[in-house]
Order: structure tokens, then C-alpha cells, then sequence
């Protein structure tokens, strides 16, 4: 296969109605080159979330295809999908259950098969990468919201993933910690895939930025320039906090 090539992630024509008839997608293509940090946007029930579990392939069994680093996610492909999409998930209580926060960061590469000098490398650096190794020792719950999504962060980083997946990674947290997030997060050498409402964030984090709405990417391009749109922000709901101005800020950078 032509590795160089490949995408981090390319979504064709993906379309999914839930068990009860309800439609959530409705024919999404999109394609996302690795390095590359992009912020998922789009109003409530737009189908963001529906988007992001067909990425592993928690759902399944709509038509259109998912491929990740070249990879159909599909059941055969199931075991190596989930180690190469990473999701963070928007509450870190419901990724960390251990006692400590190694045994969490560990959790994945140990039941990939990895053990002794190698699996403690491999937590080391998640944690360095979040800045959190001072802390390893210590109970997940001991820590600040701040700290332990940073830890749900380093969980999926331990896993060495080709994408990494965020839901709401702003939310619930103050300033600085906020910002010391979007520096951790731009530290890292992998593609992002943000998922969003905060749009101030997005715009500071992803020079790229998808629209969804209504079950289909209305806009897919630059940050700055879709949150410019005035038209495009106020048809699919989309607003920017009062006083905010899009074209003030350095993208991505
Ligand atoms: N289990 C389900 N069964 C039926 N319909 C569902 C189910 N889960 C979600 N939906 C519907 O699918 C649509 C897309 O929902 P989804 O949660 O993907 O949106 P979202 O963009 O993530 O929204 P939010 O910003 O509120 O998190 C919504 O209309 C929702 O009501």
C-alpha cells in the first residue's frame, strides 16, 4: 500500500439511520492528511457524535466507508482500528477506572501486548507529553478535572494512535488550563480531530475547521474564513461569543 499517500482519515459517503428510523448522517465525505488538526463544528444533533463513534466502529452498518490510515474500519480490521483512532472522550471519569494513574496510561498497551521496560517507556512518554509524569503514582481521582483529562489524554496517546479524537476538550476547564491544553495539543506530532463548541478554541487550535449540519458537511476549509461567514455561521446556528473577532486571532499557529 502506498503509505505516503494515504490519508490519516477518509470518510466517503457516509450515511447511518439509527434503530428507530431516525437518520443522523446523510452522505459525509471528507478526507484528513496526517499532521493535519481540524475542528468538527456544528450545532446540537448535527450528528457530530454519530460521526465520531463510526470512526472505531463503535456504530456500524450504514453504507459509504470509513478508512483510517488507509485501513477500512470494518469487522475484520476492528482490533487494529481501535489502536489507531485515539478518542478522548468529554468526561475523563469514564476513561479512568485504575487505582493509579500508570496502571490507567498502561491499561491499552498492556492488552496490546506490550510488558515490562517497553510498556513503562510507553506510559513515561504519554505522560510527559501532558506534562503529568510528577504524577504517576498517584490516584486519578486525587487529581484536578484539569489534570485527569489531560491523564484521559495521555491514556490515548500511551495506545500511539494515528488520530487522535476530541470531544469538547475545553470544556469544564478554566483558563490556564485551557491553554495549557492547546499547548499540549499543538505540541504533538499527530493528526487532531477536534470536536467543538467552543469556537474561539477551534480557531486557535486548527487552521481547518468541518462543518456539520443536519447530517452532512455544509463547509469544509479554513478556520478564520468559515467563522467570517456570517451567513454560513447564522444557517447552521453557529455563534461566536460576543465581541469575538475570528479575523483577530493567528489560526492554528
Ligand atoms: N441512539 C439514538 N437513537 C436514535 N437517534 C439518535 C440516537 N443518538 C442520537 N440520535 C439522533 O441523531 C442525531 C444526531 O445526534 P448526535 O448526538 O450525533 O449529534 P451531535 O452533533 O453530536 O450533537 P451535540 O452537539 O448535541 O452533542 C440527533 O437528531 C439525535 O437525536
Amino acid at each position: 500500500m502506498g503509505a505516503v499517500t494515504e490519508a490519516s482519515l477518509e470518510v466517503s459517503g457516509l450515511a447511518f439511520a439509527y434503530p428507530d428510523g431516525h437518520q443522523a448522517l446523510f452522505g459525509v465525505d471528507f478526507r484528513i492528511e496526517r499532521g493535519e488538526r481540524v475542528a468538527l463544528l456544528g450545532p446540537n444533533g448535527a450528528g457530530k457524535t454519530t460521526l465520531v463513534l463510526h470512526l472505531n466502529g463503535i456504530l456500524g452498518g450504514g453504507t459509504g466507508s470509513v478508512r483510517v490510515a488507509g485501513l477500512p474500519v470494518d469487522r475484520a480490521n476492528m482490533a487494529v482500528v481501535r489502536r489507531k483512532v485515539g478518542i478522548v472522550f468529554q468526561d475523563p471519569d469514564d476513561q479512568l477506572f485504575m487505582p493509579t494513574v500508570r496502571e490507567d496510561v498502561a491499561f491499552g498497551p498492556a492488552a496490546a501486548g506490550l510488558k515490562g521496560a517497553e510498556l513503562e517507556a510507553r506510559v513515561e512518554r504519554a505522560l510527559e507529553q501532558v506534562g503529568m509524569a510528577a504524577f504517576t503514582d498517584r490516584p486519578p481521582h486525587h487529581l484536578s478535572f484539569g489534570q485527569r483529562r489531560r491523564v484521559a489524554v495521555a491514556t490515548v496517546l500511551a495506545m500511539e494512535p494515528e488520530i487522535l479524537v476530541l470531544d469538547e476538550p475545553s470544556s469544564n476547564l478554566d483558563p490556564a488550563s485551557r491553554r495549557e491544553l492547546a499547548d499540549i495539543l499543538r505540541s504533538l506530532d499527530v493528526t487532531v480531530l477536534m470536536v467543538t463548541h467552543d469556537l474561539p478554541y477551534a480557531l486557535e487550535l486548527c487552521p481547518r475547521a468541518l462543518v456539520l449540519s443536519e447530517g452532512v458537511i455544509a463547509a469544509d476549509g479554513h478556520t478564520g474564513a468559515l467563522l467570517s461567514d456570517e451567513a454560513l455561521m447564522r444557517a447552521h446556528r453557529l455563534e461566536l461569543p460576543f465581541g469575538f473577532d475570528p479575523r483577530s486571532v493567528a489560526t492554528g499557529a
